[in-house]
């Protein structure tokens, strides 16, 4: 059969991808994903504002993934723009249950304080070091959406791919910025906390971590 009667007969191929295109971009709300028992790629994707809750508990995070270090630079220059290491575990166990109780989500929410030259800047490498614990990870896979108040800027989507278990990993991603036009950096600049990001983790499709982070633009030099 030819592609022109497929197309002809009941709608065919070309209706079936555009049924396909239209439930890809269709919106979900955040309370729907909520009551799913599994959170693909396929749902996060489909957000078209930033979260409110956590898409996941952090017992979500069966596999023992813990981020040690990460290190922002500009791909032009080279110049380190941000570098944080997690220090050491603390050996008082009774002071990290408490502070577990107080709050359930530490360490899952970063505030980021750049400058304007930040917005100016192209391709940034974001160099991530993380250790797993005893099950081998696969399809390890980051989806990572950035709005300013209501609006997208980018959605990026990193894999980790395959990590052995007890290893420590390595891996720089590159952030190519979106076009940002100047009155959109203004407003950026001049509303510091409304640029947002949500990173959602994968295993093998399964949402397993769900961070947060929130950006002023406003700093020094
Ligand atoms: C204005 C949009 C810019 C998008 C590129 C941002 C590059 C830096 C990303 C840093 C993301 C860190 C996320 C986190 O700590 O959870």
């Amino acid at each position: 059969m030819s592609a022109t009667t497929g197309k002809k007969k009941g709608g065919g191929f070309l209706t079936r991808q555009a049924k396909a295109k239209d439930k890809a971009i269709e919106p979900v709300n955040e309370e729907d994903l909520l009551r799913k028992d599994v959170v693909a790629p396929e749902d996060v994707l489909r957000l078209n504002k930033i979260t409110d809750k956590y898409l996941c508990p952090p017992e979500a995070n069966v596999y023992g993934i813990d981020f040690t270090r990460f290190k922002l630079r500009d791909m032009e220059s080279g110049a380190v723009l941000f570098e944080v290491a997690k220090p050491p575990p603390a050996y008082d166990s009774d002071d990290e249950a408490e502070q577990e109780e107080i709050d359930p989500h530490a360490g899952r929410f970063v505030r980021y304080q750049f400058t304007p030259q930040f917005l100016k800047l192209k391709t940034v490498g974001a160099t991530v070091e993380f250790v797993v614990g005893e099950k081998p990870v696969n399809k390890f896979r980051m989806i990572e959406r950035h709005f300013f108040k209501e609006k997208l800027l980018k959605s990026f989507d990193f894999e980790f791919g395959f990590c052995i278990p007890h290893s420590r990993n390595t891996v720089e991603h590159i952030y190519e910025f979106p076009p940002l036009t100047p009155d959109e950096v203004d407003d950026m600049v001049q509303h510091p906390f409304d640029t947002r990001s949500d990173s959602f983790y994968f295993v093998e499709d399964k949402l397993i971590m769900h961070n947060k982070a929130d950006y002023a633009y406003n700093g020094g030099t």
